[in-house]
């Protein structure tokens, strides 16, 4: 535990030896992967003294799987993944494009361009190759951000004037700086000499004076522009968004994994803000229909923008609740079931207030009904394919560079799960496909809640996860080895000794596994 102990006392981020994760979220993993440690001793000692970050060697004491995944944790994966709405432009003209954005953005800056070319397998992922970690050393006037917009820096953005919340006292325009992130939320709005514990970002050339930047309780406009980041990552922002859409590469092979048929209806229990519904509706060339639920109104809304900009029109979202996606009525008529047109009850949940039209053609009243012959609930059995992206501790997402969550919000997780899954499969029809992921390394989450579900239904099967690009679930867990063959897993993080990690080991941490309901 070497490296959380480091942490403490370290004002300033090192790459490679330090990770500011919450001490008890680190034990809460450590507890999580214990069984794992044993099996990764002997790659952990082969790699001793040679895996390197930055060019700097491990330290003998932080070769453990723990600080070596929180290590990761803290920093983007190198590799950008961006997916092709394949239904307006092809993989070579939509790779032209990005290579054009790139030469614009790195005009400037201290990394090179970057690579771009399509996944080996994925038809519709372009990668983005960076050369990560880069040796930047800390100007002397500084900028501090807050946590969110350090993560966003990290991963390639400029600073915004609202993401500053101290500065150095002499700053003006075209002063070359050093950008931190506040790791506590310590900093106080205009605070001149920040003293609490921080991570370096990069070096930039600030854009607005400290006058100009506090000046407002609202400030707007470009703060820092971020030449020599310490960690070289592609920006985006809104570039070609009805064309591109940047997703991680675990997202993005979920999907493919669901893989359903044309025409076909499809139900995504966990919805927003959306990457998944929209990646399904385009494999279904834009027909049949993607039912997608989700409990916040405001992230519904999200789907609604990027379905729209991406032209997709077979989504139809609902606010609801997918624990209590079963129809508690039964088909006497009132009952809600996909394909006939439903009728409202007083006090039903089934409301204008708390469903969200997808298109604004909804309005037209023939439209409505078939909005509304398919809104929640449904009768059991009701759909062949469903997707249960779960809400988890996200202790798996990049970067992390510090998270509030505490224990008992992590243990929360496995509970909810639970019941969505048994929602999920009571509405799986017989030969139906459900496919569960969740975005943490967290085996409770993910090898755990398997090992549940089959004990729990007979009449499901865990069958293979296809195309294969992560690694077999974690040994210890509850699942044999067949069953762990099936799964998918990315991140704790890769164990091959060059350091060299490849498009498919360096991402963020995700699981997947798919069930087959018999009849
Ligand atoms: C991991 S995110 C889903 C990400 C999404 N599938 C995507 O690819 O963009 C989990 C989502 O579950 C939603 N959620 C949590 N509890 C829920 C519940 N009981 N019913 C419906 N949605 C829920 C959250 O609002 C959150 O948007």
């Amino acid at each position: 535990m070497d490296v959380l102990e480091n942490s403490s006392s370290k004002d300033q981020f090192i790459p490679g030896n330090f990770n500011p994760l919450l001490q008890e979220v680190s034990e809460f993993i450590n507890k999580s992967l214990k069984h794992v440690n044993h099996n990764y001793q002997g790659q952990v000692s082969k790699i001793q003294g040679e895996l390197s970050l930055n060019q700097q060697k491990f330290a003998e004491t932080d070769l453990n799987i723990l600080g070596k995944t929180l290590t990761i944790l803290s920093l983007p994966p190198r590799f950008t993944t961006v997916r092709v709405n394949v239904l307006k432009i092809t993989l070579r003209k939509a790779l032209a494009l990005i290579e054009e954005h790139l030469r614009h953005q790195y005009i400037g800056k201290t990394s090179p361009l970057p690579l771009v070319y399509p996944h080996h397998l994925l038809p519709d992922l372009l990668i983005i190759e960076s050369s990560g970690i880069q040796g930047v050393q800390p100007a002397t006037k500084e900028v501090i951000v807050g946590r969110m917009c350090g993560s966003a820096v990290l991963r390639g953005a400029e600073v915004f004037a609202p993401g500053v919340v101290g500065a150095s006292p002499d700053l003006h325009a075209g002063d070359r700086v050093a950008v931190f992130a506040d790791l506590d939320d310590a900093c106080l709005r205009g605070c001149k000499h920040f003293s609490g514990r921080k991570m370096f970002l990069g070096n930039g050339i600030v854009n607005q004076s400290r006058k100009d930047l506090f000046k407002t309780s609202k400030p707007t406009g470009l703060a820092v522009s971020v030449k020599e980041p310490i960690f070289d990552a592609p920006s985006f922002g809104s570039c070609h968004s009805e064309l591109l859409f940047l997703q991680n590469l675990p997202s993005v092979l979920c999907s493919h994994i669901l893989n359903p048929d044309k025409h076909a209806q499809v139900l995504d229990m966990c919805a927003a803000p959306g990457g998944k519904t929209t990646h399904i509706a385009t494999l279904m060339y834009n027909t049949g229909q993607v039912i997608a639920i989700d409990k916040s109104q405001n992230k519904l809304n999200q789907i609604r923008l990027t379905a729209q900009k991406l032209g997709l029109t077979n989504i139809k979202a609902f606010k609801y609740d997918s624990t209590k996606l079963i129809s508690p009525i039964g088909l006497d008529g009132t009952a809600c079931n996909i394909g006939q047109r439903k009728i409202c009850l007083p006090n039903n949940i089934f409301s204008e207030s708390n469903t969200y039209k997808i298109s604004s053609k909804l309005n037209s009243v023939g439209m409505d009904q078939e909005y509304n012959s398919c809104a929640p609930p449904y009768k059991p059995s009701s759909f062949r394919w469903i997707l249960l992206d779960a809400p988890c501790s996200a202790l798996g997402q990049r970067p992390q560079i510090q998270t509030k969550t505490n224990m008992k919000e992590l243990q929360s997780f496995p509970i909810i799960q639970h019941k969505l899954l048994e929602n999920a499969v009571e509405l799986l029809q017989p030969g139906g496909k459900l496919v569960y992921s969740t975005c943490t390394i967290v085996p409770e989450e993910n090898e755990n809640m398997v090992k549940w579900l089959l004990d729990k239904y007979a009449n499901v099967e865990l069958i293979e996860t296809t195309p294969k690009l992560g690694k077999p679930g974690l040994p210890n867990c509850g699942l044999n080895e067949e069953e762990c063959g099936k799964v998918q897993r990315f991140g704790p993080f890769p164990c091959n000794n060059s350091g060299n990690w490849s498009v498919d080991e360096d991402t963020i941490g995700f699981f997947i596994s798919a069930f087959r309901k018999l009849s």
